[in-house]
Order: C-alpha cells, then structure tokens, then sequence
C-alpha cells in the first residue's frame, strides 16, 4: 500500500470498548477519556455514517454488535483509563456525559438501557482506578472528603441521551440509573393490517387504539373503562393485552402466556417493527415446565397462567420473563429500555383485571371502575418492585413518586482498535 494511504489509514484508527448487558452487546467509542479516542473530532462524527455503524456492527466483517455507541465527555476532560497512562485530571464525578446510540442496521437509536450501564460501568471502572472507595454498595469519591465525610461524595454520572438526562449510580458491580423521560402508555387495541396482508390476523379483525395512560396525573388516571380485545387475531399468541409504551423509545410490550416463538409469533407486529421494540413478556413464577413425551425423546415448553381459577388477569406477579425484539436489530438476549417498558405496563396495570367473559372465547371485555385509582400498592406512591429475568441474569424496575430506576449488570468484554 503507498505511504498516503498507509497514513491515511493509521490516521482513522480508532479504539473501542465491546461490553454487553446481558447479552444485548455494544461498540462504544469514547472521547474524553485517557489517550484520544480518534484522531479528531471532524473524523468521530464522519465515523458514524450508517455504513460505518453497519459495518462496525456486522459480526462477520465487522467487530460485531447489536448497537453502536459513543460517549463525549462534555468537559473534554480526560482521565487515565485503568493502565493508569496520562491521567491528567480526576474526571469530576460530576463529569457530564452526552450519549449516542445507534441500532445493528445504521438506524439511530433514541435511547439504549443496557448501553447506559455499560457506558457508565466504563466510566466508573475508569474514576474508579483513581482514589475512590465503595461502601454501603455506593461508590465515594476521596477527592471530595470533607473531614473524612463521605456521606456528600456520593459518585453519580450525568448521561445525556436523546431522550433526556440520565443519572447513573454505581452500586457495587451493578448499576442503578434513573430512566431518561416521563412514560406514555397507550393500550394497543388497533393493529391496522388493513394494508399486510398478514396470515396471522384475519383481515376483518383489528383492535383499535385506545387513549394515552399519562404518569403525570398517575393520582387519578382515567383508565380506558373497556377495552374491546378480539382474542381471536391474537388468540395464536395467547396475548392478553398489547401496549404501545414510550421510554424514550417506543416499545409494544405483549403480557403473554408463554415465552415468544419470533419465527411465528412476530409475524403480527412484523410491520411495526421499524417503528417499535416488541417486549415480551410472560410470568417468570407461574411457569409451570410441561414435560411432554414425544416419542422415545422428552420435550419441555414452559406454559404460565395468568388466568386465575376466578378468571382474573393475575398480572401482580413480581417476577417476570422478558423476550425482546429490537427495532433496527432483530431478536436479542436482553432490552433495557423495553424492560422499563414492560414495568411501567405492569405497574399500570397491576390490580387483577376481570375479564367478564371466559378468556377462551372470541371477544374478551375488560371492565374496570371509571374512577379506579392508578393502580398502587398503597397510596403512599409506592410501587412493587419488578423482576425481569432473561437468559444470561435480572433486570430490576423500581419507581418512586417521580422517577422510574432501573438496575442491572453491565460487563466489558474487551477493547481493541478499529480503522474506519
Ligand atoms: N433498538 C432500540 C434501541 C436499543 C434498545 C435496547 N438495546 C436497550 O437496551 O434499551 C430502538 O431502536 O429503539
């Protein structure tokens, strides 16, 4: 290769993290962090032009990911990473972060919730070479003793996403952080197949959308006083209710009987995939594991029923199974931000609905007071705790009066260099 091109080439190397939450896998390129991460900024955002992230994301041709991610210090502050080269100053635990993601198929991503805990596990891995202690499953930053107080050095991130602020605590291996924006539900009762011709639904059969739940006046939500589910175009998925919910990114999260099987299954929502997440969902504690014997060999499905003996929607379980499939990605092992979905769903949801009329038959009615409260544990805003549990671990979901956290594993995998 001639001298221009081999410094051209040594002139867009750039190094990247590969980290992962629970399997759902990221690219991230930071700036702001120990040596420069590209050789210049003008050469970081031509990296990210959609052939670039296809490429970077491909797992054949590329280094393989189902989102790409970059995070800028917005100090331009640099820290030594974890070698300890050139640490020029303690990044500010302070240190404000702006977020970008984008999904396997160069689409832009507004938000990423397993990518927010492995940005931020990276960050504080990286303060965390440098005079910090955890204690009480928090992390204090030395620098900031006042008389040996730790109590004010409490470390905590600030992300900004495309969807908002997010702040992210460090909770001893984990990370806790508060999602990005106020949630919208809407209760799917609309599937417009009128222009698919899609073999799972039959064409003269839709549910039509019903009006938005809003968290803002959570105290006295008008809930939807029907909801006019036709079982039968969904009757193949067993689903009892499908909603759209916003976290920043749309989600349509299906509570379910069973786990997803996506070769069939996803052939109702196939069309709405360039627009949503599908997050879906079934009890992880009513799994009841049907061993069926086949033949000379034993096969086992997992089945779970959230109708009860009086013919209720049992949907206050705390632990539940989670199966996403991503917008710009395809099916994959974990989604942060459709988990927070799922949460807000059930949160909304969580008193036992009654169904008026036997689940198994056509048309199911689901009646609730007009005046029902938003459904709470107590009124004392307090909310359940959820589990959600994949493959590979847990994500849990808990809510306060005015925010919804989220709190799961995050790992990196390794760094390399990139010529792009
Ligand atoms: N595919 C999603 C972005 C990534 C979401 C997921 N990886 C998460 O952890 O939240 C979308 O286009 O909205």
């Amino acid at each position: 290769m001639c001298r221009e091109n081999e410094d051209k080439k040594l002139q867009n190397k750039s190094r990247f993290i590969k980290a992962h939450g629970l399997g759902n896998d990221f690219v991230i390129f930071f700036s702001g962090i120990g040596k420069e991460m590209f050789s210049g900024r003008e050469h970081c955002f031509a990296m990210f032009a959609q052939e670039n992230i296809i490429h970077i994301a491909d797992r054949k041709l590329g280094i393989g990911c189902d989102q790409v991610i970059y995070a800028e210090s917005i100090h331009e502050r640099s820290i030594g990473n974890k070698h300890g080269n050139n640490i020029s100053e303690l990044c500010n635990p302070q240190t404000n972060y702006i977020v970008k993601f984008w999904n396997s198929d160069g689409s832009h991503a507004a938000f990423c919730g397993n990518g927010i805990r492995a940005v931020a596990l990276y960050i504080f891995d990286n303060i965390l070479s440098n005079n910090l202690i955890c204690k009480d499953n928090k992390t204090y930053n030395t620098n900031k003793l006042v008389n040996n107080d730790i109590s004010n050095a409490n470390l905590e991130l600030s992300l900004y996403t495309d969807s908002g602020l997010v702040k992210a605590i460090y909770t001893g291996g984990e990370i806790t952080y508060s999602m990005p924006c106020e949630f919208f539900a809407e209760e799917i009762s609309e599937i417009d197949n009128s222009k698919q011709k899609n073999p799972c639904i039959p064409q003269n059969k839709n549910i039509a959308l019903k009006k938005k739940i809003n968290t803002k006046d959570t105290s006295k939500s008008e809930f939807f006083n029907t909801c006019e589910i036709g079982l039968e175009e969904i009757s193949a998925l067993d689903a009892f209710h499908v909603f759209t919910v916003n976290t920043g990114n749309n989600h349509i999260v299906v509570i379910n009987n069973r786990e997803a099987k996506w070769d069939h299954d996803i052939n109702i929502f196939k069309h709405l995939t360039s627009m949503f997440n599908i997050i879906w969902i079934w009890p992880n504690d009513k799994s009841v594991d049907k061993k069926q014997k086949t033949k000379n060999k034993e096969t086992s499905t997992t089945e779970s029923n959230i109708i009860t003996k009086d013919n209720k929607l049992d949907i206050n379980s705390d632990n539940w199974n989670i199966m996403p499939y991503e917008r710009g990605v395809g099916p994959t092992m974990a989604c942060g931000s459709g988990t927070a979905a799922a949460a807000f769903v059930l949160w909304t949801l969580q008193n036992p609905v009654q169904l008026t009329e036997k689940a198994s038959d056509l048309k199911c009615k689901v009646e609730r007071n007009t005046n029902t409260e938003c459904s709470r544990t107590n009124t004392k805003d307090e909310y359940k705790k959820l589990i959600f549990h994949t493959k590979l671990g847990k994500i849990e979901m808990s809510r306060d009066s005015n925010k919804i956290w989220q709190k799961g594993p995050a790992e990196i995998s390794f760094e390399g260099e990139i010529i792009i």
